[in-house]
This record gives C-alpha cells, structure tokens and sequence, in this order.
C-alpha cells in the first residue's frame, strides 16, 4: 500500500474545468457555489483514491475567495491530503485561474475539506488499515 507519504503523493487529484456562461452568474464570474460544489468533489475524490474508503464530509474550514474568475478563463482544481487523523483527513483544495491565450496562472480561491470514513453501519472507521 506503499507509506503514508507515497499515498499523499499518489492521491493528489486534478480537475480541469472551462468557465462557461452556463456556470457563472450576473457578474459573468463563476458562481460562488459552483467553485464550491466542485471543491468539495474534488476534496472527495483525493480523501476517496488516498484511503480507498468510503468518505463522508463532516466540515468544511475557511474558503478564501481572493480573486473573481471570469467567464471564459481556464480552471484547474488541486486537491491534497492536509494531515491525518484516526478516521478522518483533511484535504487542502486550490483553485488556480488561467487564460486561455497566455500562460497567466494564478491561484485564487483556496480551501480545506474534512472526511471522514465510514463502515457498513455509517460509524466512524480507520482511514487507513495497512501502512508501511
Ligand atoms: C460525500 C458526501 O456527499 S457526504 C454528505 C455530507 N456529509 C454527511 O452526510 C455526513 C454526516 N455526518 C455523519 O454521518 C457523522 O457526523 C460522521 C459519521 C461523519 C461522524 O460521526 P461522529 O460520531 O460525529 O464522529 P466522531 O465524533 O467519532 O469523529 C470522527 C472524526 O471526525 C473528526 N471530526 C468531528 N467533528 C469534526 C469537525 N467539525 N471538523 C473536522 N473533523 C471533525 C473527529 O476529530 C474524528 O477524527 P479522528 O478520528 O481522525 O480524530
């Protein structure tokens, strides 16, 4: 199953989105709750592929939302395994804008997302069995 460290590593997830009109609001900026919706997917899929378990989310920490993201840019969502506890983990998600004619990249919201695993009866379980 490799160490805790290789599996950090191993479960880092990456999500690359286009900014269409469909998903932003008045101001023609993504919507708030859309950045949301897909930073909590993407923090379960990195808790999913680091613990193989199933996850549920118990918490979310502060979302910063430092620039807006225009209609029509490139989104590329980074979620990573925090720290670790017992059943739960912390996954750290940032959300990095670029333009779609320029290499211009930056990172402008951030945020973390709690898991924890769960067995057969929904009860709190081990997030990891078997490391090295
Ligand atoms: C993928 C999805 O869509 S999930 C949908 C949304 N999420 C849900 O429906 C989950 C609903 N919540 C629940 O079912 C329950 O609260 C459970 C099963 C997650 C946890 O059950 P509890 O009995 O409250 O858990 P318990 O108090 O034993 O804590 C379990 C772990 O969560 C951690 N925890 C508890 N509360 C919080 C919190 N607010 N923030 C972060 N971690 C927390 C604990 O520290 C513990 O972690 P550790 O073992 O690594 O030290």
């Amino acid at each position: 199953m490799g160490t805790l460290e290789e599996r950090i590593v191993k479960s880092e997830t990456r999500i690359f989105k286009a900014v269409f009109p469909s998903t932003t609001n008045h101001y023609d900026t993504l919507f708030g709750g859309t950045a949301l919706h897909l930073m909590d997917e993407v923090a379960f899929i990195c808790a999913t592929r680091f613990s193989r378990k199933k996850v549920v989310t118990i918490s979310t920490g502060q979302i910063d939302f430092k620039k807006a993201i225009p209609a029509g840019t490139l989104i590329e969502l980074v979620a990573k395994v925090d720290s670790v506890g017992r059943t739960s983990c912390k996954i750290h998600v940032d959300i990095f804008m670029e333009q779609m004619y320029s290499e211009l990249r930056e990172t402008v919201v951030s945020g973390t997302f709690s898991f924890v695993a769960v067995d057969e009866n929904k009860k709190p379980t081990p997030i990891l069995d078997d490391l090295e």
